[in-house]
């Protein structure tokens, strides 16, 4: 449904995004990542055909961003991360004004907008000015605007940014059911929301994408030991000094306040059994023992902070890695 084939965009001397190539199938939601300035509004824009890339090429359903910038428009619902709303303007007049503009009239502009106004619960704001609204019915009111034309594919820029905790859930709910019937791209850089919401997320660091796959594929493909949390009742001083010289163990980090560890065993070996063993056998009080998975934010922080790239084979090892982990020399996130 989207495809971006070797873009490459450079404002001036700057170049914001550099050789990003991916694709979204029909019916999918991509989470797209990563940190400021990363290039994420760039590639956003010129696949809504806001600019042209420098380089390369990008097609939604089919037609080219550059050469069919109208039958991409017609595909695409776009919510730019401020929403073009117009506050002196009622929710009705706006969203009338918006699909006149998508060139809808008549009965289909009636429907469209009776369907946007219930999809998006806006029955009750309908007729108040937009300036009056909250920041959570005003992202609705974007949401709305790029449903209006009844577009397939949704484009979605940080839609949960400056909102509050239940608006943020109400939004992210909203994503969900939209999910159902569209192909979505979402970008952010609230990792859990990319979690929740996708199950393929790119990630783009200083323009270059620097991973492409599900969120538990990248994290068993970045992993390279097994981590498990051990919590302890009453432990000697020395339980942390203990638990090293097992065989199997890489490192043990001792929580600051709290007499639990985080344990790195060899990657491949689950050391649960070995570990409680060794506990009971002491008689350190034994309250908690867990195996930790690696997060997106792990995964995230890896790929940007030490700008590796993902090993291509289903687990890296040890001494995979550019630049050498954080992971290697101090506890991980
Ligand atoms: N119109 C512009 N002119 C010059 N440089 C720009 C322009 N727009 C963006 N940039 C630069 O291009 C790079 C990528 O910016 P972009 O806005 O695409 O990143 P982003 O990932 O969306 O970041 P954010 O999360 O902060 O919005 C940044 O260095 C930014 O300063």
């Amino acid at each position: 449904m989207i495809h971006v084939h070797h873009v490459t965009k450079r404002y001036g001397q700057l170049t914001a995004i550099q050789d990003v190539s991916f694709s979204v199938e029909k019916g999918e939601v991509l989470a797209f990542l990563g940190p400021n300035g990363a290039g994420k509004t760039t590639t956003m824009r010129i696949l809504t055909c806001f600019m042209p890339a420098t380089e390369g090429r990008a097609t939604v359903a089919g037609f080219d961003c550059f050469e069919q910038p109208t039958e991409v428009k017609r595909h695409i619902g776009y919510l730019p991360e401020t929403p073009p709303v117009y506050q002196e303007l009622t929710v009705e007049e706006y969203l009338t004004f918006v699909a006149r503009l998508r060139g809808l009239t008549g009965t289909t502009l009636r429907q469209r907008m009776d369907a946007v106004v219930d999809r998006l619960s806006l029955g009750t704001v309908r007729g108040r000015l937009i300036a009056n609204l909250s920041r959570g019915y005003r992202q609705r009111v974007g949401l709305a605007q790029a449903l209006i034309h009844d577009p397939p594919v949704l484009i979605l820029d940080e839609p949960t940014v400056g909102l509050d905790p239940k608006q943020i859930i109400e939004i992210r709910q909203l994503i969900k059911d939209l999910a159902q019937s569209h192909t979505i791209i979402l970008s952010t850089h609230i990792l859990p929301e990319a979690t929740a919401l996708c199950r393929r997320v790119v990630i783009i660091n200083g323009g270059r994408i620097v991973a492409e796959d599900s969120p538990e594929q990248l994290s068993a493909r970045l992993r390279r030991s097994e981590k498990i949390s051990v919590t302890l009742k009453s432990p000697p001083a020395d339980w942390v000094e203990q638990l090293r010289t097992m065989p199997g163990i890489l490192s043990v980090f001792p929580a600051e306040h709290a007499q639990s560890a985080l344990i790195e065993s060899e990657l491949g070996r689950d050391m649960r059994d070995e570990i409680a063993r060794f506990v009971v056998a002491r008689d350190w009080g034994l309250l908690e023992l867990r195996t930790v998975s690696m997060t997106l934010e792990d995964v995230f922080l890896r790929l940007t902070q030490h700008e590796e790239g993902v090993p291509a084979g289903p687990a890296a090892s040890p001494s995979q890695g550019k630049n050498g982990s954080a992971s290697d020399t101090a506890p991980p996130a």
